[in-house]
């Protein structure tokens, strides 16, 4: 198992062209957010607006629409249960992010098969909370794209049936090929499981042990993807260790660290990393 360092944040996160526009940096559509997990699909887009992608455009439950452009006025709203139109904001994405808060019942069920279905190999796919324990409910395949499943424990043992005291290293990669799919497998030391080589997360702190920690590193990853998009596979082990470097930042003075500072944080983050040079790792800038 290969340890992640701070040099993949140096590796991805570099300064940005001067010839650009919005669409250089990537189109990113989220759907999730029922009428009672709205705050899960705000944390996840404001994760992707903070992280740098040039569109984003969030697909939730109409309840949530007031809520989402209140918080964040940089995305744009739609109705989830529109079928065709989010069929046309899946074709247009660079990154998809599924499942924040989405919820289990029918309707969130259609929902997830709209998405699957309008997906294609061009496109980075990340699959999260209630889109994987629906998958693994009703045996849904997995849709075309980069597929990158953000699974908790316990949403990993419902998706690769191994049980959480069981998940080693050994199974969970085997699992990982069957799918040929990315899989973070989040916990204290996060374990990325990739098609040539298993990482780990050495960093990270129980101050982020709290309700949309995961939803918020979800929509990190839609950004980060869409935003690198020629360097895709690096920019989700950045993703994962920029939400953790950070959180540990603010831990030092917080006793919890809330799930929206990590993101609001993100911008300044990303400017120091973009300056690093070789010689000069994150804790010469603290
Ligand atoms: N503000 C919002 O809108 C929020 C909305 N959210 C959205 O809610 C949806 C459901 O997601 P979920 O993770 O809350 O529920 P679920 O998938 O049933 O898993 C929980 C069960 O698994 C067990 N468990 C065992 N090990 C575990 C582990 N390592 N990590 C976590 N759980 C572990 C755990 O055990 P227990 O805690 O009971 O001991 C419990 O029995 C999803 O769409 C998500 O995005 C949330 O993000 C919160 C903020
Ligand atoms: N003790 C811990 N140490 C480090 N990271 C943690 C710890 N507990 C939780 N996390 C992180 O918090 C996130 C929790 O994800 P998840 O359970 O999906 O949250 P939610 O669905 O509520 O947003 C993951 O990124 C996980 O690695
Ligand atoms: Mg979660």
């Amino acid at each position: 198992m290969e340890k992640l360092t701070d040099q993949i944040l140096k590796e991805v996160i570099t300064p940005r062209p001067e010839n650009s526009f919005k669409g250089t940096f990537g189109k990113v559509t989220l759907v999730g957010g029922n009428r009672n997990f709205g705050g899960a699909i705000i944390m996840a887009s404001m994760a992707a607006v903070c992280a740098g992608a040039g569109l984003v455009t969030t697909a939730t439950d109409e309840s949530n629409s007031s809520a989402l452009h209140s918080q964040l006025p940089e995305a744009m709203f739609a109705d989830f249960t529109n079928s065709e139109q989010v069929a046309s904001l899946i074709h247009a994405a660079t990154s998809v992010v599924v499942g924040p808060g989405l919820g289990d019942d029918e309707i969130s069920l259609q929902i997830l098969k709209n998405v699957f279905a309008n997906t294609s190999d061009q496109q980075n796919v990340i699959i999260d909370g209630s889109a994987i324990t629906l998958m693994a409910r009703e045996g849904i395949d997995q849709p075309l794209g980069n597929i990158i499943y953000t699974p908790h424990e316990m949403e990993w043992q419902r998706l690769s049936g191994i049980k959480i005291g069981e998940q080693t290293a050994e199974k969970n990669k085997a699992v990982q090929e069957k799918l040929g799919a990315t899989v973070v497998l989040k916990k204290h030391h996060t374990e990325i499981y990739t098609n040539d080589q298993i990482y780990q997360l050495p960093i990270g702190t129980p101050a982020q042990a709290v309700g949309g920690m995961g939803d918020t590193l979800a929509g990190m990853v839609g950004g980060f993807t869409a935003e690198f998009n020629d360097k895709a596979d690096k920019a989700v082990l950045a993703a994962v260790y920029a939400h953790s470097a950070i959180a540990e930042k603010i831990a030092e003075s917080q006793y919890i660290v809330l799930p929206h500072q990590i993101s609001r944080a993100l911008p300044t983050f990303m400017k120091k990393m973009e300056k690093l040079d070789d010689d000069h790792h994150i804790g010469f800038l603290n």
